[in-house]
């Protein structure tokens, strides 16, 4: 473990100084796509300002023999595009125990390293993972002359990822955030699924018999089987100051189970997810930004409370300090938001000023 006062050092002499803070700008939606695909790769120019993040993926739904065109694709798209301010641009390596991970840190850092916000790590087991990729990406960083630090995201895919998912994500100060891999770790977990997240109708809760009649009619409600890893995640990453992301989503034609497992996921404090197919992106960036009426309630409840101390009535309800700050977490989302996303700023009807701020 690294000494306090050493944590913010660079890993290599040349090397960007390590962020205090990660940036807090929005990524509802890390669009998924494959840089080997001549028809996607096509879009992406085209997507530029529409999602918050694309993310050229290298790792697993890249055939094999397509590793090395997904990797020259991706410096290819990188170099010809220009993704504005609003968009940026992440990666999916490949898993650190591959034949492909080494190659894909060297040539995307030392080819298209000033155009790369973020770098993916799919399968990370604990802390000696992120300590890998830390050190690597500072000498390629220094090798490259890059002034800013690449920043890192953690999938969490694996019972041991989990089980050490406090370590992970503060083993770095370039930590940007963490997902959730479900199907991976499904796999790992042993657990009896064949999907690639959301739910599962064998998964419920049944009412009790009612005069003891056991096959008699009795009401099901059907579980979350994500709850706990998502609130498990959600406390690490507020614990370490990054951010909690849900994952995939993989029944591409049922957007309204999409919609509910997207909204569960920012409900419980992720701040967004992935889309890995266009007809996703809408339904992301929409969960991901609070309500109109969200925003417009707690913003009575933030001129009610005054100076923040003591108890209001407002509705029928009482306000206080805790509810406050819960309603300066949306407040602050829809303003952050309204910076970037115009729509939103005319939605929430954010003063200019405001926008600067
Ligand atoms: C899921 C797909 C294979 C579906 O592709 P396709 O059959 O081509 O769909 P459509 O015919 O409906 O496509 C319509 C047009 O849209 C383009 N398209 C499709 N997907 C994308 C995309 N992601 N980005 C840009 N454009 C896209 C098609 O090319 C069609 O174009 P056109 O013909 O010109 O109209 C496909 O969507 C796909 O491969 N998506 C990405 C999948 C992916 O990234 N998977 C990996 C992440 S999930 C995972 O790894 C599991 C996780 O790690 C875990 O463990 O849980
Ligand atoms: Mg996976």
């Amino acid at each position: 473990m690294r000494s306090a006062k050493d944590f913010f050092r660079p890993l290599a002499v040349g090397a960007p100084t390590p962020l205090t803070q990660v940036p807090a700008r929005p990524s509802r939606v890390i669009h998924f796509f494959d840089p080997s695909n001549p028809k996607m790769a096509a879009k992406v120019p085209g997507m530029v300002g529409t999602v918050d993040v694309l993310l050229g993926n290298l790792e697993d739904a890249v055939k094999a023999d397509r590793k090395e065109a997904a990797r020259a694709g991706l410096v290819e798209i990188a170099k010809a595009t220009d993704f504005g301010a609003n968009t940026q641009l992440w990666t999916r390596i490949n898993a650190l125990d591959s034949p492909w991970a080494l190659d894909d840190l060297t040539t995307l850092v030392t080819e298209i390293g000033d155009k790369l916000d973020v770098v993916m790590v799919p399968k990370v087991q604990g802390a000696e993972d992120i300590h890998y990729v830390d050190r690597l990406l500072a000498q390629l960083e220094a090798k490259a002359g890059l002034t800013r630090p690449i920043l890192v995201h953690a999938i969490l895919e694996t019972a041991r990822g989990m089980v050490n998912v406090e370590e992970i994500c503060g083993a770095s100060p370039r930590m940007q955030g963490l997902s959730l891999g479900p199907a991976d770790l499904a796999a790992d977990r042993r657990m009896k699924t064949t999907r690639v997240g959301g739910g599962h109708p064998g998964y419920l809760v049944r009412t009790d018999p009612v005069d003891g009649d056991v096959q008699g009619e009795r009401a099901t409600a059907q579980q979350d089987l994500w709850h706990y890893t998502i609130a498990r995640m959600v406390d690490a990453c507020a614990m370490h100051g990054i951010y909690p992301y849900y994952g995939p989503f993989g029944d591409i034609q049922d957007v309204v189970a999409c919609e509910d497992q997207f909204r569960n996921a920012f409900l419980l404090g992720c701040v967004g997810t992935w889309s890995l197919h266009p007809v996703q992106i809408e339904i992301a960036k929409r969960v991901f930004s609070p309500s109109a009426e969200d925003v417009a309630h707690a913003r009575r409840v933030v001129a009610a409370m005054g100076d923040g101390t003591g108890a209001v009535m407002l509705d029928g309800k009482m306000e206080d300090d805790a509810s406050l700050k819960q309603c300066l977490v949306i407040v602050e989302l829809a303003e952050r938001l309204s910076q970037t996303d115009p729509a939103l700023a005319e939605l929430y009807a954010v003063e200019p000023a405001a926008q600067e701020g």
